[in-house]
């Protein structure tokens, strides 16, 4: 299953609630959600009133990625919040393993996310316990940068490591992916596209139909 998940990071905060319509209406299957807390990673975004307030505007997939430190504080309120899949960082966990069975408990999907430079070998243990691994494909805090080029090769051997194990993990990437670099990242086993700049800049309805017309 493919699906496309653009980051409302990168929306037009004044008119977030017509931008999270477009993006419906013309049929993203996820909606991306950047927590960010200025400590794991430079920048500061939203949280739960965010969340809570655009909850009511659309039933899909509400995909949220915890960049913040030791995010078994908050997984209670986001879960209560409305997200359906919660990603934390393993490089942002002291007990990652914990973190996880914590959101289990919600009845919610499970992701696990790796910055660019760290190893795959750091989800190892905990593919069978996580419902999608997001790979980095940019530092993350920032919209807008460019894509790292050696993630491609990481991106196939997660999916080297999925099927050694018997698993069907979904693969995420996030960062710099645009129409140009989509089809290299679905061919080296990406099946779950974020974007945001390259969603909400300009048309967005017709982004995201250019998308998923390339995702077929
Ligand atoms: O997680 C993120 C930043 O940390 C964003 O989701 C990501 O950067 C998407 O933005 P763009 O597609 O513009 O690169």
């Amino acid at each position: 299953m493919k699906c496309l998940s653009p980051s409302i990071l990168s929306a037009d905060f004044a008119n977030l609630g017509e931008q999270i319509r477009v993006i419906d209406e013309a049929g993203a299957d996820y909606v991306h959600i950047d927590v960010m807390d200025g400590c794991f990673v430079p920048n500061i975004s939203f949280a739960f009133p965010v969340l809570k307030a655009i909850r009511p505007l659309t039933e899909r997939i509400f995909d949220v990625h915890l960049m913040i430190e030791e995010p078994i504080r908050y997984i209670d309120e986001f879960a209560a919040a409305g997200a359906d899949i919660i990603t934390v960082h393993a490089e942002a966990c002291k007990h990652l393993d914990r973190t996880i069975e914590v959101i289990k408990e919600h009845d919610i999907l499970a992701g696990v996310a790796l910055n660019p430079a760290t190893p795959l070998e750091a989800v190892e243990y905990i593919l069978p316990k996580v419902d999608m691994v997001l790979l980095m494909t940019v530092n993350p805090g920032f919209g807008g940068q460019s894509y790292i080029s050696y993630c491609t090769e990481k991106v196939r051997k997660l999916k080297e490591m999925i099927e050694r194990q018997g698993l069907k993990t979904d693969i995420q990437v996030d960062g710099g992916i645009n129409l140009d670099n989509v089809e290299m990242v679905m061919d080296a086993g990406a099946n779950i596209i974020v974007a945001g700049s390259a969603v909400f800049k300009g048309d967005v309805a017709q982004n995201v139909q250019d998308f998923l017309t390339l995702m077929k």
